[in-house]
């Protein structure tokens, strides 16, 4: 039984720090041209007015093309935006008080958190219901020099996380026709079937070493350099797209 992702899987392009606005608007435009399944707009440093005016732009831009719109660090500027995620890393606040906010607008976003090397961030993730978690840097990564280092058994490890979170909304009692519980389980299997968070995997990832990450057991790589700092980004992200359609 394959268990549906909370969050798209595959490519997950995260804006460079350029500060040339229209040059990263024209980038981000080829790359959801091309395909992009999600984006993150990261720009740190950025008054919020600003902040809010240009993540509106890009967001109308994911709009038009069908990519998922990621606003990294600050949920109110998520909501503000009208983005469809926010992702949090250890120092953007607590997601309790996330959810809470976003409850409180009556929004939905999507969420995401940074497990860095950590396993035990992982299990966190999976308890806390994020939608996706990810772990980096797997390679050494010129926007992040000091990244810890994260080795791509982890990926397996938190899928073995994961089935073990998800076993007990298994259909295991449906093995058992004549038991009127499984029954009924089963019927809410149907209505409500599982669902888990995508693994994603990022840091210093190319088209070179890509495949390595997504064959350990990433759902979804995120990148910075290796999309849009290439010579052809629309290429590029068409290129990184084709090693999902062929994974199997
Ligand atoms: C998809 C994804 N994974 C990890 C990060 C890093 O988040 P964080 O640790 O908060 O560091 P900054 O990106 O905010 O510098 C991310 N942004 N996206
Ligand atoms: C935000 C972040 N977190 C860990 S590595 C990294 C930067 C990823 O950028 P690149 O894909 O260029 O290595
Ligand atoms: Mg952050």
């Amino acid at each position: 039984m394959t268990i549906a992702t909370r969050f798209p899987t595959g490519l997950y392009g995260i804006t460079p720090d350029w500060s040339d606005f229209d040059r990263l608007y024209h980038a981000i435009e080829q790359a959801c041209a091309a395909g992009l399944p999600i984006l993150q707009w990261r720009r740190k440093h950025t008054p919020f007015e600003l902040a809010c005016e240009q993540a509106r732009r890009v967001a109308l831009c994911c709009q038009h093309h069908g990519t998922l719109f990621v606003v990294n660090d600050d949920w109110r500027l998520a909501l503000e935006v009208g983005a469809d995620a926010v992702h949090l890393g250890r120092d953007d606040g607590d997601i309790q008080e996330a959810k809470a906010d976003i409850a409180a607008a009556s929004k939905h976003l999507l969420i995401g958190v940074s497990c860095y090397n950590q396993i035990e961030l992982a299990q966190q993730a999976i308890a806390n219901e994020v939608d996706y978690f990810a772990f980096g840097a797997v390679f050494p990564s010129t926007v992040k020099p000091d990244a810890v280092h994260a080795p791509l058994h982890l990926f397996e490890e938190a899928k073995q996380l994961l089935t073990a979170s998800l076993s007990p909304q298994l259909p295991n009692s449906m093995l058992n026709a004549s038991d009127t519980t499984a029954t009924v389980d089963s019927l809410d299997m149907i209505l409500t079937p599982p669902t888990r968070p995508t693994i994603v995997g990022i840091g210093g990832i190319t088209l070179s070493n890509a495949k390595q990450v997504i064959d350990a057991g990433a759902d979804s790589i995120a990148v910075i350099s290796g999309l849009f700092e290439t010579a052809d980004i629309y290429q590029t992200c068409k290129d990184f797209m084709t090693l999902f359609a062929t994974k199997h």
